[in-house]
């Protein structure tokens, strides 16, 4: 059994300190794809949020500053479903697709220097818009396998007997390279839905010498385990025991599941735990559109905040189908409450 808890410390990087700075707990973005079709972008495409890479990279750069305004520390790149091969089924050359990849990170650099510029020139609150110099992280996505595909399977998580380790790796190796020389934070490895990803990226991390941190987030629609039936505390466990990872945690699932999935992670390790439910609504693959009324209200989201973080989660956010709304009432809930929160340690 390899049960030991790690430190979540990697190179200059702590992502204790930074929690310790910012008083225990950091509030992650929203949904990017979500806030991009709201401003008109259509994502009927393979690439999905990526495509606007390509077609509009301006409207990715106001959505990141939209959410650092409503109180985000930590911003997640339009990477989620942006891939090499993506690229190249479109017609781009490897080169082009990697300098789009690279584009991800600097338009949330970008953001966050156009962030910082407001920031100095105003007061902590204007117009409702959250204004300070606080510490700002960049986390470049990198989305599964099963995003790539483009057809819902990151909510499912069976990809066949041909779909191997060595495949995986092999499918996410150049890309990982690429957005950890980008200048990002971290890397943020999103909607893992099953173990053998999470292995092939513990493995990347490890033997391609990553020089960032990651953090490992995993995905479920049973409350119980990852979305694929492989069991999220083993799912967990290889993210304890990679040194690269620096926190660990869920996205894009129903926020009535939350809790208990933060409970039963935090059994088996003491790294800081991360949270970015979606609304709850269900994903139509086929349309590439969200079954609207299923979901939680943002008033009922907000009120889940307080349960989440005594639960122990320290960094907390919203998937699909949350907005800037979802952000300013999260940072709202967390800064009224900060005064009590423990702060989570080794
Ligand atoms: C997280 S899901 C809503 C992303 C989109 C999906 N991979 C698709 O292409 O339909
Ligand atoms: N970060 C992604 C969603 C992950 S499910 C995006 O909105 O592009
Ligand atoms: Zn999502």
């Amino acid at each position: 059994m390899h049960h030991t808890k790690g430190n979540g410390n990697f190179a200059s990087f702590s992502m204790e300190d930074f929690l310790k700075k910012s008083k225990g707990y950091a509030v992650i973005d929203g949904g990017l794809a979500t806030e991009l079709e709201r401003h008109g972008a259509d994502l009927h495409d393979p690439l999905w949020s990526g495509k606007c890479l390509i077609s509009s990279p301006h409207l990715i750069r106001t959505v990141h500053l939209d959410y650092l305004e409503a109180g985000a520390d930590i911003l997640i790149t339009a990477s989620y479903q942006a891939t090499i091969q993506g690229f190249m089924a479109k017609g781009l050359s490897e080169k082009e697709s990697e300098a789009l990849l690279a584009k991800s990170v600097s338009i949330a650099c970008e953001a966050r220097d156009m962030y910082y510029e407001r920031a100095s020139e105003g007061s902590c609150i204007e117009d409702g818009r959250v204004l300070n110099k606080r510490k700002i992280l960049v986390a470049a996505s990198v989305g599964s396998y099963g995003a790539y595909l483009a057809d819902g399977s990151e909510y499912d998580g069976n990809y066949g007997d041909s779909v191997t380790l060595a495949t995986l790796k092999e499918f996410h190796r150049r890309r990982v390279q690429v957005l950890a020389e980008a200048g990002a934070d971290l890397i943020a490895f999103e909607t893992i839905p099953n173990k053998i990803e999470a292995q092939a990226f513990a493995e990347l991390l490890d033997e391609d010498d990553i020089k960032i941190p990651a953090w490992f987030a995993f995905n479920s629609k049973d409350g119980v385990n990852v979305v694929s039936g492989d069991s999220l505390v083993e799912c967990t466990l290889v993210a304890n025991s990679c040194k690269k990872v620096v926190a660990v945690g869920i996205n894009c699932t129903p926020p009535r599941f939350i809790s208990a999935l933060i409970l039963s992670m935090k059994k088996v390790t003491s790294k800081p735990l991360l949270i970015y439910p979606n609304s709850g609504e269900t994903y139509d693959a086929d349309r590439k559109e969200w079954v609207e009324s299923t979901g939680v209200s943002n008033e009922d989201f907000v009120s889940y905040v307080n349960v989440w973080r005594e639960a122990g989660a320290s960094l907390i956010g919203g998937c699909c189908r949350t907005t800037p709304d979802t952000i300013r009432a999260i940072h709202k809930v967390l800064s009224a409450g900060s005064s009590t929160a423990v702060p989570s340690k080794d």
